[in-house]
């Protein structure tokens, strides 16, 4: 089954939906072809006037035209949408709620209801999304490609185990808001050391672009990547020392198992 054959529907229009239906347009699906349901009348107009697609507030109408159904919206709020979404029907529904896992998705859309749960990121937003994907008990390998085809449109996408959806939540769900800051404060010491506050961030966003595409194309060990850049008794060296001393390995790693275990938390609550 194409993705381009497929009516694709989204409740909820917020920050999440709007990057995945921005890279859906830019691959070249048609804007007939994707809807959303949004309470938020602000939010609805800005998709309603950045995608040119259709929005509605009537949630069933969105599930009556879709063949897929993106579950968008926060994870306290998708009883409460779907209650709104009239019959359901026989449809793929795609959930990308943080830790809202797919046995209780089934209980909420039906038993026999196929369903896949994702996480992506916000990175979605400039199409760089890492997204990990796991299919619930009555979703087809036709489904999870489905998936796999949408969250392509923003970014990499590659499946998981659902037992470790949870931990791919902490990393690449949450992890942008972890390198945002970096960026931030390493802009803040460029300008401390006298560099205006615009090219200290294009430095330090640049850079972060830099040593990530170094992991990814040379596939070499973060470790190695790090030597390279340090010279004996150079600058590197001390800034590295420095980081060491306020235990920032151990920061990002706690961030990421903390992330996850809140993941594992909200799909505990019923
Ligand atoms: N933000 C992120 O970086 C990521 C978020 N996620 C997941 O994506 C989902 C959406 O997050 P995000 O896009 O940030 O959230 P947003 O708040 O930006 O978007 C959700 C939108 O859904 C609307 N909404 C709430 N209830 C309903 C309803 N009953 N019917 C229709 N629309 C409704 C909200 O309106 P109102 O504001 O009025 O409630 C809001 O506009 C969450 O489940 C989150 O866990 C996953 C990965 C990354
Ligand atoms: O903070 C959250 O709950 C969502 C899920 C992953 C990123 N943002």
């Amino acid at each position: 089954m194409k993705l381009n054959e497929q009516k694709i529907g989204f409740l909820g229009a917020g920050k999440m939906a709007s990057a995945i239906i921005r890279g859906l347009l830019k691959s070249g699906i048609p804007k007939e072809n994707i809807f959303a349901g949004e309470k938020y009348e602000p939010s609805a107009e800005i998709a309603r006037k950045d995608f040119g697609i259709f929005v509605t507030a009537d949630n069933a109408d969105v599930v009556n035209r879709a063949d897929i159904l993106i579950i968008a919206v926060k994870p306290k709020d998708i009883a409460a949408a779907l209650s709104t979404a009239g019959s359901l029907g026989k449809k793929l529904f795609i959930s990308i709620a943080a830790g809202v896992t797919t046995a209780s998705l089934e209980e909420m859309v039906g038993k026999e209801a196929r369903v896949v749960r994702v996480m992506p990121n916000i990175c979605a937003t400039v199409l760089e999304s890492a997204t990990g994907i796991c299919p619930g008990k009555n979703a087809t390998k036709e489904d999870v490609d489905l998936a796999k085809a949408v969250f392509s449109t923003v970014g990499v996408a590659m499946e998981v185990p659902e037992d470790l959806l949870d931990a791919v939540t902490g990393l690449s769900g949450s992890g942008p808001a972890y390198i945002f800051p970096i960026i931030e404060a390493m802009a803040d010491g460029g300008v401390y050391e006298g560099l205006d506050r615009k090219t200290a961030m294009i430095l330090a966003a640049q850079t972060v672009i830099g040593a990530a595409r170094m992991v990814i194309e040379t596939g070499d060990h973060p470790a190695e990547l790090k030597d390279m850049v340090c010279s004996p008794a150079g600058t590197t060296i001390v800034g590295i020392q420095t980081l060491e001393e306020y235990k920032i390995r151990a920061a990002f790693m706690n961030a990421v198992i903390n992330g996850a275990e809140k993941s594992k938390e909200i799909g505990k609550k019923k």
